[in-house]
């Protein structure tokens, strides 16, 4: 076994916890550790190549990124390990305590700075995210906010995902460069983040309402209409959404800026929660 190589018999598996698009996730034990156990439904996910991606995938840490621990592959189902964070997904978390959270703009902008940094380090390793949302980020202890499944969208076995025309397909999140010829890259994954901004700023509300994918990506690619001002948010906070949202993936802020511009805001000191 190489070190990402987790032997079965180490792994204790118990509650379901919920379940995503590659099978049900547990909570689990891992030599003692509390975990998060990913069991991989069959023909969900392209596992080779996944297994080639995973020793690299274990070497990126940073403490708003959720930790890949490993993975059981000498058995079936495969199993993904990861550390485990107890308060679930943030689009959750936003929805169930929105009466508290919606006029706590120092909570809701240190949400943004903790999933930025985040992402800052997958930028500065050229490693792109595909599917930022609030609801690919988890919420553990004191509201630490970390950036889940990172990368996996690549072995998703479903054209319904996959392809930009798929119902499942994340549109409300992708710029136009994404849905008109799937072009990933980081600066796709900073106008996903300023969708996540304007979740975290509505307190989990739908982008773009009751539209249809059709209609968002007429709205998108053919106008330069763009999602409207959350009321919880400032007109400086809404402006680093609408960067985000430039039509020109050059134009957009790399994360590294958008933290330090979120650093400025945080030391004038306008929010004191
Ligand atoms: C690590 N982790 C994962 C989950 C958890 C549970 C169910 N589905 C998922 N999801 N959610 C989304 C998801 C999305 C993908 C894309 C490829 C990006 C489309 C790929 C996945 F594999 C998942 C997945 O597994 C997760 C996210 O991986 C829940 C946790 N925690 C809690 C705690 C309390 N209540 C509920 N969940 C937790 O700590």
């Amino acid at each position: 076994h190489s070190k990402w190589e987790l032997d079965r018999k180490d792994l204790d598996i118990f509650e379901i916890l919920g379940s995503g698009c590659f099978g049900t996730v547990h909570k689990g034990k891992w030599k003692g550790r509390v975990v998060a156990a990913k069991m991989m439904k069959e023909r969900t996910m392209s596992e080779d190549a996944f297994l080639d991606e995973a020793k690299t995938m274990t070497q990126l840490s940073h403490p708003n990124l959720v930790q890949l621990y490993g993975v059981v592959t000498k058995s079936k189902p495969l199993i993904i390990v990861t550390e485990l964070m107890q308060y679930g997904a943030l689009l959750t978390y936003l929805k169930r305590h929105k009466v508290r959270l919606i006029n706590k703009i120092g909570i809701l902008l240190d949400m943004c700075v903790q999933v930025c940094a985040g992402m800052e380090y997958l930028e500065n390793r050229s490693f792109i995210h595909r599917d930022l949302a609030a609801r690919n980020c988890l919420v553990g202890d004191s509201q630490v906010i970390k950036v889940a499944d990172f990368g996996l969208a690549r072995y998703v076995i479903d054209d319904e995902y996959t392809s930009s025309t798929g119902t499942k397909f994340p549109v409300k999140w992708a710029p136009p460069e994404v849905l008109s010829y799937t072009r990933f890259s980081s600066k796709s994954d900073v106008w996903a983040f300023g969708v996540l901004m304007w979740e975290i700023f509505t307190c989990g509300q739908m982008p773009y309402d009751q539209m249809r994918n059709a209609e968002v990506v007429d709205f998108v690619c053919h106008s330069n209409k763009r999602l409207r001002k959350p009321e919880a948010s400032t007109e400086k906070i809404y402006q680093i959404m609408k960067d985000c949202w430039h039509k020109d993936p050059e134009q957009r802020p790399a994360f590294t800026s958008l933290c330090r511009t979120f650093g400025g805001l945080m030391d004038i000191g306008n929010y004191p929660q």
